[in-house]
């Protein structure tokens, strides 16, 4: 599992660690790694760290502070290590001392040496920046970014929230992040997230002093791995759960045959469709059942999925407050969140502990869901989704870029995906994780553990599938089952 914690957990267990430390240890920590992986990204560009040009942007706090300490010891190994103070009069005393120390220097015009560096060192704010960029470090970041250097942000990207991911304003746009003793929100979840580029954490000792219970997590293939369902010697169809799947409408029968696929490989032993796309769903996949009429007298299922592609006609009404009277697991997507009504899913959780319920909005669903622009939804991300969940008393599953997955207890982590890839921005691929989420809670995955699941697994698929070419829907649920052979192998 991969964690991340807010700035106050981290300043928290700073201040403990500080007290049993001698002063400046954990600078020196948090160089010293800063610099090896400086080190290691030379000498994969160049060969070795010997004559390259490194410049160091400092600010005013002890991001710099880390930046200065990280370029003496580079200079130490033979690089050409230059300063760029944007706040010359608080730059971090010890620090500049150490560069000048080992033979470092201070920069006379920042835009030439930013033309000729190897490798840029962002070091303007980390855990103490606030709002984007201020204007004096703008056209300098742009600078580092237009010649052919590597760009190393020192512990998050400038201009980036730690804690929600949000930019606002202009932000570095880093090739490497390198973050110390945790990751932060901001460096997992989106529009943060790809400024960071790749992620390296170095250990400086912070690990005893975070809270247990991290602000965010991101599965891993070993987690996703322990939470799959296995089918036992003894398990029959019925065992394995079924799944139930209203979606689709005459208009949209695609969207019953993509949930249906999705469904048939998130492990449930069977699933049942209901709605007005028998035919279609029959044609595809003859193994899965089929019902006309209302979802309740179809038979005995362990959860419902309704909504995708169901319009709004009077039978999609009554067959969204049907499944939402039923007292199993229910995810509802797409048509489903406009037809529900939110006091009828309110009264599920009281009504009986297994009808839980998980919402699948995309960013303009959740939008309309809060009222408010979808603009405000893609910016605060983690914010968007905390709402939800909370307002609805429901599990959510934001989808896009960085897919997130909160639960209605605010003390539980959100979980983001970490698997997602832009080629899944295709119609009808929210309809294959609709189906497959809706099987994974069926065989018996709670809400966040069969959201966080079924993204994991959706993004790998479309991955393994797309190789670097589009891919439509129906590729990625035919691509299921090899992700998840990836994961268990
Ligand atoms: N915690 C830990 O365990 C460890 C922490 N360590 C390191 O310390 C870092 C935190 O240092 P920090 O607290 O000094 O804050 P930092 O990020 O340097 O920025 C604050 C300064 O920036 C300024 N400023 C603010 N916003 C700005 C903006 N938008 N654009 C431009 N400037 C802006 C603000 O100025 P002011 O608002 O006062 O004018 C203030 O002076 C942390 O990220 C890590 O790198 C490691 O060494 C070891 C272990
Ligand atoms: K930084």
């Amino acid at each position: 599992m991969r964690t991340a914690h807010s700035v106050a957990a981290v300043r928290n267990a700073e201040r403990e660690l500080m007290d049993r430390l001698p002063e400046g240890a954990l600078m020196q920590r948090a160089a010293a790694g800063l610099a090896a992986a400086c080190a290691g990204l030379l000498r994969e560009a160049r060969g070795r760290v010997y004559g390259a040009r490194v410049v160091l942007l400092v600010g005013s706090g002890d991001n710099g502070g880390d930046a200065l300490y990280a370029g003496a010891r580079l200079a130490r190994r033979g690089a050409g290590v230059c300063a760029v103070l944007l706040v010359p009069g608080r730059t971090h005393q010890g620090g500049l001392g150490a560069l000048l120390g080992a033979g470092g220097r201070v920069a006379d015009d920042p835009f030439d040496v930013l033309a000729a560096a190897d490798l840029v060192l962002d070091g303007i704010t980390g855990i103490g920046g606030r709002g984007g960029l201020r204007p004096d470090a703008v056209p300098v970041a742009r600078a580092a970014r237009s010649g052919s250097a590597m760009v190393v942000a020192v512990d998050l990207p400038s201009g980036v929230e730690a804690d929600s991911g949000e930019v606002a304003g202009e932000a570095v746009r880093a090739d490497a992040t390198v973050t110390f003793g945790t990751y932060k929100p901001g460096l997992l979840v989106d529009p943060a997230r790809e400024r960071a580029g790749a992620l390296r954490l170095v250990d400086i000792g912070l690990g005893p002093y975070l809270p247990s219970v991290p602000a965010l997590e991101a599965l891993q293939h070993a987690d996703v791995a322990r939470l799959l369902p296995v089918p036992t010697g003894e398990s029959d169809k019925y065992r394995r759960g079924v799944v139930g799947v209203v979606a689709g409408s005459a208009r949209y029968p695609g969207a019953a045959v993509l949930a249906v696929a999705g469904a048939l490989r998130g492990g449930a032993g069977a699933v049942r469709y209901v709605g007005p796309g028998v035919e279609a769903v029959l044609a595809r996949f003859p193994e899965t059942l089929v019902h006309e009429g209302s979802p309740s007298a179809a038979g005995r299922v362990q959860s419902w999925v309704v909504g995708p592609g169901l319009g709004d006609g009077s039978w999609a009404t009554a067959a969204v407050a049907d499944v939402l009277a039923s007292d199993v697991p229910v995810l509802v997507d797409a048509d489903g969140l406009r037809l529900l009504d939110v006091e009828t899913l309110r009264g599920r959780s009281a009504r009986a502990a297994t009808a839980t319920t998980l919402l699948t909005p995309h960013a303009g669903e959740a939008a309309a869901l809060l009222g408010i622009p979808r603009e405000d939804v893609e910016a605060g991300r983690l914010d968007a989704v905390r709402e939800l969940a909370a307002r609805y008393g429901a599990t959510v599953l934001l989808k896009g870029s960085t897919t997130l997955v909160a639960d209605p207890d605010a003390g539980v982590p959100v979980r983001v995906n970490p698997t997602g890839t832009p080629w899944l921005a295709t119609a009808g691929s929210g309809d294959v994780l609709s189906g497959l989420a809706g099987s994974l809670l069926a065989t018996g995955l709670p809400p966040r553990d069969a959201g966080s699941v079924a993204a994991y697994l959706h993004g790998l698929a479309a991955r393994l599938a797309a190789r670097g070419a589009p891919v439509a829907a129906d590729d990625v649920a035919a691509w299921l089952p090899e992700a998840w052979r990836n994961v268990v192998g």
